[in-house]
């Protein structure tokens, strides 16, 4: 078996290598290839900025307050947000630091932003390189830097993959022909539900994770409360005094949970990661919550009032020898901190049943040191994970339990395009099916070994009128999926302040634009700023979007007609699969309707609202539907309407090739109420 683990390392390797080069020679040509003033336009930069404070935060790191050098001024507007790492320098400088050379060799420091306001940015510097400059109490630059941190993650798991002496028999599973195994003994009676709400697949599916001794799959299809079912098998197994680790590829993912587990009483829970990219609603979880304010923390407080103290006094202090010894005194306090932190963070890990972090932070060195400590990984929208970023969790625990649906996204591969025009251009097969391999996840791929005896589905959707679910149920999820009664024809009109309507009464309403003038365009310079953020966005793999405006024009009267009926402008999502037709349908929706969400398909994964208006964009006479013709968007998009969905779309164009879109469209014109663009 271990021959089998090495080559399917060596490949993965390779291939997450090339995609980790692909990104940050991306972000690297736009980064360094402009000066910060015109960053500072395209949103990636600030200039002109002063540290007007500094204090100790988590990992005895200095967190530095950069406000705009005059004093009260606003910061310009900008895309840098909590999160993003960045580094910093004085503006000119180019004397590099042994951290920030490697990304931008102007960078003198580099940290992660942990706030962004109107007045203020304030980053993280790690540890004993946060040795401020002088001048920058004066001016100094903040500029984004590529992120390449998860890869490196995951390069890291995967070697310590092949590495393994004594394999569970998780890995037997995965690598070998050995089939996975259940303990009847572990089954939840029908009175041991924590959660009298289940539902039975929810049950089902809360029985086959407990039991399982290696591998268990829940598929939870749109609205279906996978989240909710794993909430009860945490619980399940906390009681069986199972210590579990809870993972998730996005903070969004893993935040959902620690709202959701720290509700209830009595299970001790924490979150690991980087404060500043954990929802308020989950931050009082956090490890650094804890360690701040817990008794434990005690052990710490002195030091840290001691370290901010001192740093204090560093602006006011003017002679180089003095801040020579006052930094000097700064590295020794941040020693002792970093030798107590360790202690609490021992201590609240060790003394938490249930661990949350995202797959990339499971990677951390806290968590490491627990390594082996856990009896069960459970992984939350593991279809959306890379399998590499799956086994920095995987590596954990001898049992775990995926929660995902392979019929929505998978994982964005950046390099995908590329990888598919070069494939295509050399004739190399391989190349090809490269992607194909990174983009086959973790779940999909032991799904497909072992089908329904690993896997089990939830049928009850919560979501979405039944019209609205039937393609995606018929033709993704075998008929399975039913609405339950308490959603199954609910409509705007039934919400308080609506006014009955043509369209508050409808649960589906298509637009179709076949035989009308309305052609779709490739995106021209004037919808973005500047030349410079087109080439921006050519960088970015969008340099062939397409818009529609004749469609944009009839979803911005849909709005309109929606909002005139009294639907809240909170409730409404606008989406289309194309990134230049949603920048159209933003610059003509925001300012009228701040409150209606604009996103793209890919980006409302995970997301529902009562009504959404899908704009497919499509339509020219040689039947073209790129990436429509991924019927995993598709129904991402026609899944995240509770009471109503509006496509507006040519038929003619849309739905002649792909079945999924053939079904979908034979649909609508059935069950939808059908307009056509002159009579709206
Ligand atoms: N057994 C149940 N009885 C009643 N309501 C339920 C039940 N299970 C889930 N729900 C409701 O369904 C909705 C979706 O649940 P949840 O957020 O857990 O789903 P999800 O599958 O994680 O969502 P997504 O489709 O975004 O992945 C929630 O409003 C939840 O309260």
């Amino acid at each position: 078996m271990n021959t089998v683990v090495s080559e399917f390392t060596k490949t993965h390797l390779e291939l997450v290598e090339n995609e980790r080069n692909y990104e940050v020679e991306q972000s690297q040509a736009l980064i360094s290839g402009l000066v910060p003033t015109h960053l500072q336009r395209l949103g990636f930069a600030l200039v002109g900025l002063r540290v007007t404070n500094t204090r100790t935060g988590l990992g005895g790191k200095t967190m530095m307050t950069l406000e705009a050098a005059v004093v009260g001024e606003p910061l310009p507007p900008t895309s840098l947000r909590s999160g993003d790492i960045v580094g910093l320098c004085a503006p000119g400088s180019h004397k590099p630091s042994k951290q920030a050379e490697k990304k931008d060799p102007a960078a003198q420091l580099s940290g992660v932003v942990t706030l962004v306001s109107e007045s203020k940015i304030v980053v993280a510097v790690g540890g004993d390189d946060g040795e401020i400059p002088e001048d920058w109490h004066e001016r100094c630059t903040v500029k984004k830097l590529a992120n390449d941190i998860t890869y490196k993650r995951i390069i890291h798991a995967l070697k310590d993959l092949t590495a393994v002496k004594e394999r569970p028999a998780l890995h037997t599973v995965l690598f070998s022909d050995v089939d996975p195994r259940f303990e009847a003994g572990t089954m939840v009676d029908d009175d041991g539900f924590f959660d009298s709400s289940l539902n039975d697949s929810q049950k089902k599916a809360v029985r086959l994770a407990v039991s399982a001794h290696d591998i268990a799959l829940i598929h939870g299809p749109p609205g279906t409360g996978k989240t909710h079912t794993i909430v009860e098998v945490i619980r399940q197994l906390a009681a069986r005094n199972q210590r579990v680790l809870v993972c998730g590829p996005s903070n969004v993912s893993v935040d959902n949970l620690v709202e959701r587990l720290g509700r209830i009483r009595g299970l001790p829970i924490v979150r690991l990661g980087h404060p500043a990219r954990i929802l308020p609603a989950a931050v009082a979880h956090s490890l650094d919550s804890q360690t701040k304010y817990s008794d434990a923390g005690e052990l710490v407080r002195d030091v840290r009032k001691e370290l901010d103290d001192t740093l204090a006094k560093v602006p006011k202090c003017k002679r180089s020898a003095e801040r020579r010894a006052l930094y000097g005194q700064i590295r020794e306090l941040r020693k002792e901190y970093r030798v107590r932190e360790a202690k609490v963070v021992d201590h609240t890990i060790g003394g938490s049943r249930v661990v949350l972090a995202t797959l990339s932070g499971a990677a951390s060195r806290d968590l490491v040191k627990n390594k082996g400590k856990f009896d069960v990984v459970v992984i939350d929208e593991a279809t959306q994970a890379m399998e590499g970023e799956c086994w920095i969790a995987a590596l954990q625990a001898p049992k775990l339990i995926l929660a995902g649906d392979h019929q929505q996204l998978p994982p964005t591969i950046k390099s995908m395009d590329a990888r598919e025009s070069k494939s295509k251009e050399d004739g190399d097969k391989a190349l090809g099916s490269s992607c194909d391999l990174l983009e086959t996840t973790l779940f999909e791929r032991v799904r497909t070994k072992f089908g329904d005896t690993v896997c089990c589905m939830l049928t009850t959707q919560y979501r979405m009128h039944a019209d609205i679910m039937k393609v995606s149920s018929e033709r993704l999820y075998e008929g399975r999926l039913i609405a339950d009664t308490s959603v199954a024809a609910h409509l705007l009109s039934d919400l308080e302040c609506v006014t009955a309507t043509d369209d508050t009464e409808s649960p589906l309403v298509f637009i179709d634009t076949a035989s009308s003038e309305m052609r779709e365009s490739a995106e021209s310079s004037d919808i973005t700023d500047t030349a410079t953020s087109n080439r921006q966005v050519k960088q970015l793999g969008d340099s062939d979007s397409k818009l529609n405006t004749g469609e944009a024009e009839l979803t911005v009267q849909h709005v309109d007609r929606l909002i005139a009926a009294g639907v809240p402008a909170v409730d409404i999502a606008v989406i289309s699969p194309y990134n230049a037709q949603v920048r159209l349908l933003k610059s003509m929706i925001r300012e009228k309707y701040p409150e209606v969400e604009i996103g793209s398909v890919d980006g409302f994964q995970g997301r529902e609202k009562e009504a959404v208006v899908l704009s497919m964009v499509r339509s020219n006479d040689t039947k073209e539907i790129g990436f429509l013709s991924d019927y995993r968007r598709i129904n991402v998009a026609i899944t995240r309407a509770r009471r109503h969905l509006c496509v507006i779309g040519d038929s003619e164009t849309v739905s002649v090739r792909d079945p999924f879109l053939k079904a979908l469209f034979k649909h609508l014109e059935q069950a939808a109420d059908l307009r056509y663009p002159d009579q709206v």
